[in-house]
């Protein structure tokens, strides 16, 4: 977990030649390294520059990912995969589901991509964010972060908003539940919302690297709530069926500006009944 750390800060910290390859936008390259996936769309931009590399199904060759995180990156994203899939059957478990339900069947465990993000320094850290508060695009994210502290959690939900700290811890690391877990799980796992503070004016810069079990934005996969199965479950579906493809284009087309995905993609509450005609 440390080389991987060390791996994104060094790339980070090469001189602007050698990062410029890699600057694209384009969604459709394997690996983009920018600064705002979301510029232009989001209210406010976040003070932290993003690799992004989608590293499976199908895995990128050793020369497409930058030098300083080539093999170590690779080594890492496949131990990951591997905690995912145990995640997923062990969640599945809890639900009364059948184990492959949400890895297998729902398509939890289809693709993995990594952000590994650089919050730099910032002189005027009241004026800004590292991140803002959002929810994660994929069914579950894991995240390794280094020493440097930020990163905020809401406990409980809103309306009543309370930001708590999630402090990083020496070899630990912190599984959120996404979006697409919420709508296929039908409610029943929740998304956290959180945000990262910004790096203070005398650095060092914070670097965290975080595996989004999600899709392309090119996926066809269904993401159908699950009704009933377990204790707990709703009757009915609480959000209309979509694929992977769609919702990731409805975040990002959004972008981060605070509000939630998966609110595009809530049924209605049936309409109250309309009073008797009058007699
Ligand atoms: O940098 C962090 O700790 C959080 C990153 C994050 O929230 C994300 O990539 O979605
Ligand atoms: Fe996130």
């Amino acid at each position: 977990m440390d080389e991987m750390l060390a791996a994104v800060r060094r790339f980070n910290e090469e001189p602007l030649e050698a990062k410029v390859p890699y600057y694209t936008r384009d969604v459709a390259s394997k690996v983009r390294f920018s600064s705002n996936f979301d510029l232009f769309r989001s209210p406010a931009a976040n003070w932290r520059d993003t690799m992004f590399v989608e590293m499976f199904p199908e895995v990128p060759s050793p020369e497409e990912i930058p030098p300083p995180c080539r093999g170590v990156l690779e080594e890492y994203a496949a131990a990951v995969r591997r905690l995912g899939e145990r995640l997923f059957e062990l969640m599945s478990e809890a639900l009364g589901l059948p184990a492959g339900y949400l890895g297998r069947d729902a398509g939890g465990t289809d693709g993995l991509s990594v952000a590994a993000h650089y919050y730099p320094a910032c002189p005027e850290p009241e004026a800004t964010m590292g991140a803002t508060k959002h929810s994660d695009p994929s069914f579950l994210t894991v995240l390794l972060q280094d020493t440097s502290g930020g990163l905020q959690a809401v406990l409980p939900r809103p309306p009543e908003e309370r930001w708590v700290d999630v402090p990083p811890v020496a070899g630990a690391l912190v599984v959120n539940v996404g979006d697409l877990l919420q709508l296929v799980s039908n409610e029943r796992l929740r998304s956290v919302e959180h945000r990262v503070l910004p790096t203070g004016a005398a650095g060092p810069a914070r670097v965290s690297v975080a595996c989004f079990f999600s899709l392309a934005y090119s996926s066809t996969r269904p993401c159908v709530p699950v009704v009933g199965g377990g204790s707990g479950a709703r009757a009915a579906a609480v959000y209309r069926s979509t694929t992977a493809g769609e919702f990731l284009a409805h975040y990002n087309g959004k972008g981060l500006d605070g509000r939630s995905a998966l609110d595009h993609f809530r049924i209605p509450a049936a309409a109250a009944s309309p009073p008797p005609p009058p007699q």
